[in-house]
C-alpha cells in the first residue's frame, strides 16, 4: 500500500515523520512532492522515502494521497492530479473550510476524507478528526483508521463539525504553547531559569490533558483536586477568572470557526 504526500510543509511533515516512526508501511511506501525539492529530498536522504517528479506522478503510483497544501493551494493541485484519480484511490484533505463536496465536485470520482490533523503527531501524541464520503467503505475507513494511529488518536465525526474540531484541536496547540510560554514567564519573572521553566510548565500542561484524556473526569473535578481551600491555587484562579481566560479561550475558538468559513 502506497501513500502518497503532496506537500510537504509543517502539517505533512508531522504526518510523514508520525507514520515514519510507526512500523505501518515501509519508507519506501511514502510518495512525496512538495516544490521545495530539498524538504522531500531531506527525507529521501534520512529515511529512504521516495520522491515523486510531481504531483501527477505521485497520484497515479499511490493508493492514498494525503493533500497537504495550504487550503488557497487545494483547487490547483486538485484540478492537476484529478486525471490521475481513479474510483479506488482514497484522497485525504487536512485543510479547514474545504468540503468533501468541494473535493467531489473538482476531483469527479474517489474516495474522499476529509480530516483535521494536528501538528503533536510529529510525537506520535497528536488526534485527528475525520468524516468520509459515502464512498468510503468499511475497509477504507479501517485503513484510515490505521494511517492517523500512527500519529496518535483519531475521532470520527460529521462533517458539520470537522471546523470545529479544527478550532479546539489543531490550532489549539499554539494557544496552549502562549499558555506554556506565559506559565514560564511567571517563573522567570520569580527566579526559575528558563529551561526549567519551560520544563515544569510543559509537563505540567501535558500531565494535566493526559490526566482528563485517560482518566476521564471532570476537568472541574480535577481542578478542583489541585485546588485546597484557603490555598495557593485558588489565588490563582481568581486572577485567572477576573482577567477572562476562559471567556477568551471561547472567543479565539470562535474566531478560528468563523475564519475556517472564508478559507480556500
Ligand atoms: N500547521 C498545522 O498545525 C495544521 C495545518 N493544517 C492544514 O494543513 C495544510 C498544510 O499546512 P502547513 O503544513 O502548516 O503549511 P506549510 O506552508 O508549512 O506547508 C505547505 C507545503 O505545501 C507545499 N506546496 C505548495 N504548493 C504545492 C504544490 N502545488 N504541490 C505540492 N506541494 C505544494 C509547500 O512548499 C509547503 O511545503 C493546510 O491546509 C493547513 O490548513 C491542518 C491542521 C493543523
Ligand atoms: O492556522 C491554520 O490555518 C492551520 C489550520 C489549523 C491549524 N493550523
Amino acid at each position: 500500500m502506497k501513500i502518497g504526500f503532496i506537500g510537504a510543509g509543517n502539517m505533512g511533515m508531522a504526518l510523514i515523520k508520525g507514520i515514519l516512526k510507526s512500523d505501518f508501511v515501509e519508507a519506501e511506501d511514502l510518495i512525496l512532492y512538495d516544490p521545495v525539492r530539498e524538504k522531500v529530498e531531506g527525507l529521501e536522504r534520512e529515511f529512504g522515502t521516495v520522491t515523486a517528479k510531481d504531483n501527477l506522478e505521485l497520484t497515479e503510483k499511490s493508493d492514498v494521497v494525503i493533500v497537504a497544501v495550504k487550503p488557497n493551494v487545494y483547487d490547483e493541485v486538485l484540478k492537476e492530479i484529478r486525471e490521475k484519480v481513479t474510483e479506488e484511490k482514497i484522497i485525504i484533505t487536512i485543510a479547514p473550510g474545504i468540503t468533501i463536496d468541494h473535493v467531489k465536485k473538482l476531483l469527479g470520482r474517489g474516495k474522499i476524507v476529509r480530516t483535521i490533523p494536528n501538528t503533536p503527531a510529529l510525537i506520535g501524541e497528536g488526534i485527528t478528526a475525520v468524516t468520509y464520503s459515502e464512498e468510503v467503505k468499511e475497509e477504507d475507513k479501517e485503513l484510515v483508521r490505521k494511517i492517523f494511529s500512527t500519529c496518535g488518536e483519531i475521532v470520527e465525526i460529521e462533517e458539520k463539525l470537522i471546523d470545529v474540531a479544527m478550532a479546539v484541536s489543531s490550532c489549539s496547540p499554539a494557544f496552549v504553547y502562549m499558555f506554556i510560554e506565559a506559565l514560564a514567564d511567571g517563573g522567570v519573572l520569580l527566579g526559575l531559569p528558563r529551561d526549567v521553566a519551560y520544563k515544569l510548565a510543559s509537563k505540567a500542561v501535558s500531565g494535566a490533558g493526559s490526566m482528563v484524556f485517560k482518566t476521564g473526569f471532570h476537568p472541574g473535578q480535577l481542578k478542583d483536586m489541585v485546588t485546597s481551600p484557603g490555598g495557593t491555587t485558588i489565588e490563582g484562579i481568581r486572577v485567572l477568572e477576573k482577567s477572562g481566560m476562559r471567556s477568551a479561550v471561547i472567543e479565539a475558538v470562535i474566531a478560528a470557526y468563523q475564519k475556517a468559513k472564508g478559507l480556500k
